[in-house]
């Protein structure tokens, strides 16, 4: 079966730092895979080469089997991959439910069907009853959760998740986490980023880790964690924290 997502020697380079060195990996239909590593590591750099924010300086990127890598960040939307970014910024005049049509405008220009889409959307993360909602009376786990919906409602295939559950208390993120599960079982692909390797280890199947912009490690949570060199000597405590 042909794979959901494939970098290929994918690089970026900043002039004289390479972000992102000849990193390969792929990822299947559905389920959910971390990307892990230190500060500065690339992550998400990746994050924007898969979505399309900026192109590749070598590598392709291949989605559903095409090539995307180039792409407009419009188009690849529009094929099936949703992003949050990492600082969340919400339109603060409008509803929640307003905020969250944003992202069907990407699929349709009809109100009603935006409408729609973005109440499944919401209902989907658990905030179907904030949807009327001004934003500032959202906690920051209802933001984080706003940035999944404003990404769900482009209806993805893969959804990129960049640190959703940063700064979230421990029974704050395995709420998300638990949405997230939801979400997998539902048939969508994740790939996200985090720190913390007890949350990695609750959320994903599947760990890929980058350093210096170069893809290190991958396996099981459990493979990555079960190598010491691996997370004391690529990651040290900025995994652990
Ligand atoms: N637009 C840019 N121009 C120049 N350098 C950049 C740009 N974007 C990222 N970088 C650099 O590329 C490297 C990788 O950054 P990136 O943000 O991808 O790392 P990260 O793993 O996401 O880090 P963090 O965990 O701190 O978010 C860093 O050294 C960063 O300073």
């Amino acid at each position: 079966m042909t794979d959901l997502l494939e970098l290929d020697g994918v690089s970026r380079r900043f002039g004289g730092l390479l972000a992102v060195d000849n990193v390969s990996f792929r990822l299947k239909g559905e389920g959910i895979t971390a990307l892990v590593g230190p500060n500065g590591a690339g992550k998400t750099t990746c994050f924007n080469l898969i979505a399309g924010a900026l192109p590749p300086t070598q590598g392709s990127i291949r989605f559903g089997g095409e090539i995307i890598s180039g792409f407009p960040a419009e188009d690849i939307c529009r094929l099936g991959i949703g992003r949050t970014f990492q600082v969340v910024r919400p339109m603060r005049d409008m509803t929640v439910l307003e905020n969250v049509m944003i992202g069907a405008f990407s699929w349709t220009r009809k109100v009603s069907e935006a409408r729609d889409a973005a109440r499944e959307a919401l209902d989907m993360v658990g905030l179907g009853p904030k949807a009327e909602a001004g934003i500032s009376r959202l906690t920051l786990p209802d933001r984080k959760m706003l940035e999944t919906a404003k990404a769900l409602s482009t209806r993805p295939r893969l959804l990129l998740l960049d640190e959703v559950m940063a700064g979230l208390r421990p029974p704050e993120a395995a709420a998300v986490v638990a949405v997230l599960r939801r979400l997998a079982e539902r048939g969508l692909s994740i790939l996200l980023v985090e720190h913390v390797m007890r949350i990695v280890m609750e959320a994903a199947e599947h760990v890929i880790v980058l350093h210096h912009g170069a893809k290190i490690a991958e396996g099981t949570p459990r493979y990555i964690v079960s190598h010491p060199e691996v997370v004391a000597g690529y990651l040290g405590e900025a995994f652990r924290a």
